[in-house]
């Protein structure tokens, strides 16, 4: 497995955010918190300033929406550009309806889950989606401390995506680290979000490098 690495802008300096996106050129995919201060405790940005982190961003967005209303929202993210769009499935009445209509703007549609959400219902509509987001810290906040006990979801989307042979995604985000990211491809993750591991210190690309090594090592060896 090629392990897709994906920054989390939220440890970032906004401030120099241009800066900070360069500095992960050798990532798969740019890893965009939006949050509303409503869905999650925490602010971050909208619309506007995701199309202008997609104008100078070297490499596409990975548009997290960590939102209410989300079937109001979410398809502008998709029209500005976004290469993949994940909405929550506790801001949706009907996921389907919602990631038929992203894909149908051409962005990859993704449903993300919480820790304490069930992922059984969503099992049988993994043909609607491009890649499912489990969650591994509850949303808002960077920094906190990774959650084991979210690894059975993992392993129940990872059954379902060998038994069908669907090309589904299966993403983590939340406390993956050089020590915690070996877990998370053991139980079937193969794209793996990253803020604080990626942009503490200095060489964010020295980072992501040693990310992607851990996590394809610890795929090859289970
Ligand atoms: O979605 C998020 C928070 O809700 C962030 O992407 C995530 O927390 C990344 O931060 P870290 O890698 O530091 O845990």
């Amino acid at each position: 497995m090629s392990a897709r690495i994906n920054p989390s802008i939220l440890s970032a300096d906004f401030v120099n955010l241009q800066a900070d996106l360069e500095r992960i050129a050798s990532a798969d995919l740019v890893h965009v918190d939006v949050m509303d201060n409503h869905f999650v405790p925490n602010l971050t940005f909208g619309p506007q300033m995701v199309g202008r982190i997609q104008d100078v961003s070297p490499v596409p967005l990975d548009v997290h929406l960590m939102i209410s209303d989300v079937d109001r929202w979410a398809p502008g993210y998709a029209e500005l550009g976004a290469y993949s769009v994940t909405f929550h499935a506790e801001a949706t009445g009907d996921p389907v309806a919602l990631a038929r209509r992203l894909r149908s703007i051409g962005a990859r549609a993704g449903i993300a889950v919480k820790p304490g959400t069930p992922i059984e219902p969503y099992l049988e509509l993994l043909p609607e989606f491009d890649q499912v987001l489990v969650m591994t810290v509850e949303p808002g906040f960077g920094g906190q401390s990774f959650m084991p006990e979210t690894m059975p979801k993992l392993q129940a989307l990872s059954a379902e995506v060998a038994r069908t042979g669907l090309d589904v995604w299966l993403q983590v985000d939340g406390g993956i680290s050089a020590d915690t990211i070996g877990i998370a491809a053991a139980a079937g993750a193969d794209t793996f979000v990253a803020g604080s591991a990626v942009y503490s210190g200095s060489d964010p690309a020295s980072n992501i490098a040693l990310l992607r090594a851990a996590a394809e090592a610890s795929t090859h060896t289970h």
